[in-house]
């Protein structure tokens, strides 16, 4: 059966420099795959080659045995996939409601405010007033409401508080078990660990570890971020 998202001998990057060297991975359903590795092995090139910002060089991206490689991102969108960017993540000068309320969404807001309550008090505020964090907060929500299946997320924790990371695994664990297939690209070990269901570790572009995660220790996982 073919994966949600499955990833074939996939190259490509920026321009004429390739970044990423015949990558291959799946992600079912209901699953989390922790990619991670040091500052600069490919994780943002990926998630921008998963999400249709760069085009793949060679290899495939398929959806339920669709090709999405040749794709643009707004047709990769309607077919599921979103996408949490590491950075400009959130339109700064709409307001918080109305950064929630773009485009098609699957579930209401208000579901995620019990957990993430200062969203709720600034609803009127534009995002570009709120702190690094808050915006961080606010860019992963929105993903979650989408209405998509496979969520692809760029160092989401990056800058939030460790009490928030911990509602945000919470967040991602609820979305998997309700059928999405997520892509999770991070450095902190501690989240990835907390989620994910298989690794992939890189370096310099290439899987250098690619395991179920309940066969690997932390050992392994660290030893990949001090190649
Ligand atoms: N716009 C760009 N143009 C050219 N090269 C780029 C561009 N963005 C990134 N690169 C290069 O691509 C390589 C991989 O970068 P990428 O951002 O994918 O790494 P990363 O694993 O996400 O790093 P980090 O953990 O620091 O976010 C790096 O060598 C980087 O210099």
């Amino acid at each position: 059966m073919s994966a949600l998202l499955e990833i074939d001998a996939l190259t490509g990057g920026y321009r004429d420099t390739n970044v990423l060297f015949g990558l291959s991975a799946r992600i079912d359903a209901g699953s989390v795959l922790g990619v991670f590795g040091r500052n600069g092995v490919g994780k943002t090139t990926l998630a921008r080659l998963v999400q249709g910002s760069l085009l793949a060089v060679s290899g495939d991206i398929r959806i339920s045995g669709h090709s999405v490689a040749a794709r643009p991102a707004h047709v990769r969108r309607a077919m599921g996939i979103g996408y949490m960017p590491q950075t400009s993540m959130v339109f700064d000068d709409l307001t918080v409601r109305e950064n929630l309320n773009l485009g098609t969404n699957r579930d209401t807001p208000e579901r995620y405010f019990e957990r993430f309550p200062r969203l709720a008090e600034r609803l009127d505020q534009p995002a570009g007033t709120m702190s690094g964090g808050e915006r961080k907060i606010l860019a992963f929500v929105r993903t979650m409401i989408e209405d998509t299946s496979i969520l692809v997320l760029d160092e989401p924790s990056e800058g939030v508080q460790p009490e928030n990371i911990e509602l945000m695994a919470d967040c991602l664990e609820e979305r998997a078990a309700a059928g999405a297939a997520v892509l999770l690209c991070e450095q902190n070990l501690g989240f990835l660990a907390r989620i994910s269901t298989g690794y992939l570790g890189l370096d310099a572009g290439k899987v250098v570890l690619e395991k179920p995660a309940d066969e690997v220790s932390v050992a392994q996982l660290r030893s990949v971020l001090s190649l």
